[in-house]
């Protein structure tokens, strides 16, 4: 089998542009216009790009983007004031503090902090709560958006075999989870698996996200699997790469998603979606 990319890049463009058009009705209905926070906390190279990407999808979207950019040595107690400020600024819809934060900074702290109202990132203990126990919340937006990608190739998880390679709380955990909801059938492999290629064999469906540069080949892929990279690495020549050997996974899975160009630019994509669903919560509305 020869595989299909799926275009995470487009179907992003076309989040995006529905987007627009709620964003667009709720001030037409209301005279507001939903507004997203984002705090980077220092000069990271790589978090300046992320967050220039973000505020620019905002503003293409008609969502107000409020940027709050503070110095690497910031105090702890100085960032969540700043969190708290937010919380209770009426024009904040959502509230994203970039990660990785400074090494003197509490991640955990800071995340707790925001109001379980704005977590647009879905990374509060109560928006992973609510997932855990199947209630409505913010769903972490890499995972939501590798939804939105099975879902635009018409895949039906319900009684398929799932594997996801990866534990972390924003990814791997999440996602297991939101396939578990959509009634697969799910394993969560990670550094300690036995047998990791026999293990990724089994799946009708493999997410990737251990960040590991092109860690998983054909050998780790049955026939028609679909494949979803989720990796941000770095190949040997130091050029963008993900998880999964693309060139050699493309000749047994039937869909495969392409790294850049796939999970990367649904991630915002969600962002946005969280943040006008949390302004839509305001006015007792919902999308869709
Ligand atoms: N509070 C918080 N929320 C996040 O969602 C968050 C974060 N912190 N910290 C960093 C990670 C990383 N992340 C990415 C989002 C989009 C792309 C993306 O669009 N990537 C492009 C390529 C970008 C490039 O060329 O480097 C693509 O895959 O096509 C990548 C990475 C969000 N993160």
């Amino acid at each position: 089998m020869t595989a299909k990319l799926i275009d995470g890049k487009a179907l992003a463009a076309k989040i995006r542009a529905d987007m627009k058009v709620k964003v667009a009705q709720l001030e037409a209905e209301h005279g507001y216009r939903p507004g997203l926070a984002v705090v980077l906390v220092g000069e990271n190279p790589a978090s300046q790009v992320y967050v220039r990407n973000k505020i620019k999808a905002c503003e293409e979207a008609g969502i107000r983007s409020i940027e709050k950019r503070l110095p690497e040595s910031t105090s702890e107690e100085d960032l969540l004031n700043l969190v708290r400020s937010l919380n209770e600024d009426p024009s904040v819809d959502g509230i994203l503090v970039q990660l990785p934060l400074p090494k003197h900074i509490s991640d955990l702290k800071v995340i707790d902090t925001i109001s379980p109202d704005k977590d647009v990132d879905g990374f509060h203990v109560n928006s992973a709560g609510r997932l855990l126990v199947g209630r409505p919340g913010f769903r972490p937006c890499t995972p939501a958006g590798i939804a939105e990608m099975l879902d635009s190739i018409g895949f039906d998880c319900s009684g398929k075999r799932a594997v996801v390679v990866g534990r972390s709380n924003i990814v791997g955990k999440p996602m297991a989870l939101m396939l578990l909801e959509r009634n697969a059938t799910v394993t969560i492999a990670h550094s300690r698996t036995k047998d990791l290629p026999a293990v990724c064999r089994e799946a009708d469906l493999l997410v990737v996200a251990v960040g590991r540069a092109k860690l998983v080949t054909a050998d780790y892929v049955k026939e028609g699997a679909v494949v979803i990279d989720v990796g941000m690495d770095r190949d040997e020549n130091g050029k963008l790469c993900g998880d999964v050997n693309t060139e050699s996974v493309l000749e047994k899975a039937s869909y495969v998603t392409p790294v850049p160009g796939g999970v990367g630019p649904m991630t915002i994509a969600m962002l946005l979606t969280n943040t006008v669903s949390a302004a839509l919560g305001k006015f007792g509305k919902s999308l869709n």
